[in-house]
């Protein structure tokens, strides 16, 4: 797909980590209990330019909340978040939203996309917020980046009309929009058959490979994580690096 092209006079730092997590704590305050729930306890991760992390791990062991603080989507309670090279942790508000919204790509299980609206108008929602040419070519780039993703023959059709397999995919062509230097995608392939699947990954791998950007992953299906440069393992808190 070729999507927006990078802009060709951001710097690059290619010896920077694409993100960088120090002492991530973030606890829950249960109904009924004193104590809190601590869901993530002194979290460390690295993902370097160019690379990809999965992040794997049992059900409520935390991906899900790791992955909202990484797309600045939540704050955690301790600890530091550096995204490509902005320290986001004293960011106010509003400029935590500009750099999520220019950096980052999600790809979460909950697809928000509009039922009435077709694919295209659906991919090239997030370039409504963008001036100038983007926001000119957006059905050009909407179209491409559908394409990309096998629904070249799809781009007029709504929503409900379409199968859970092929809206997860326009979901996907929505994120890739934007050329996001870090993709977050949590079990993007879930809904889709593996050759749809193997291919949409080889997508979001060779997007994240690109120098300069990055991928992070989570998901229950180990052999999708293994094809990411790490794994790590999610468990009572704690991040640990995946050996096998
Ligand atoms: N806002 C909240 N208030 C209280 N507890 C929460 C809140 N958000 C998440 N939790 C709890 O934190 C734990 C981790 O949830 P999370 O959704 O991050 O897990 P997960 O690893 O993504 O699970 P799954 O694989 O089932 O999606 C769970 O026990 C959940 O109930």
């Amino acid at each position: 797909m070729t999507l927006p092209a990078a802009d060709a006079s951001a710097p690059q730092h290619a010896a920077e980590p694409a993100v960088q997590v120090t002492g991530v704590t973030k606890r829950f305050k249960l109904r009924g209990r004193r104590d809190p729930l601590v869901v993530l306890d002194d979290i460390h991760l690295t993902v370097p330019s160019g690379g990809s992390v999965a992040i794997v791990g049992l059900s409520g062991a935390g991906k899900s909340t790791l992955l909202n603080i990484l797309g600045l989507l939540d704050r955690p309670d301790e600890g530091t978040i550096t995204v490509f090279g902005t320290d986001t942790t004293r960011l106010p508000e509003r400029q935590r939203a500009s750099l999520r919204g220019k950096t980052i790509g999600f790809v979460f299980q909950q697809l928000n996309l509009l039922s009435g609206r077709s694919a295209r108008q659906q991919v090239a929602v997030p370039l409504l917020y963008e001036g100038g040419r983007a926001l000119r070519r957006r059905g050009e780039l909407a179209d491409e980046a559908l394409t990309r993703v096998g629904l070249g023959e799809r781009l007029h059709s709504k929503v409900s009309e379409l199968s859970g397999g092929e809206q997860q995919r326009v979901a996907i062509a929505r994120a890739l929009i934007r050329d996001p230097r870090l993709i977050l995608a949590d079990e993007p392939t879930g809904a889709l058959d593996p050759v749809t699947a193997g291919q949409v990954m080889d997508l979001l791998f060779a997007t994240a490979r690109e120098d300069g950007r990055a991928l992070i992953l989570v998901t229950h299906d180990h052999a999708l994580a293994r094809r990411a440069d790490a794994v790590h393992v999610l468990d009572a808190g704690r991040l640990a690096l995946d050996e096998n």
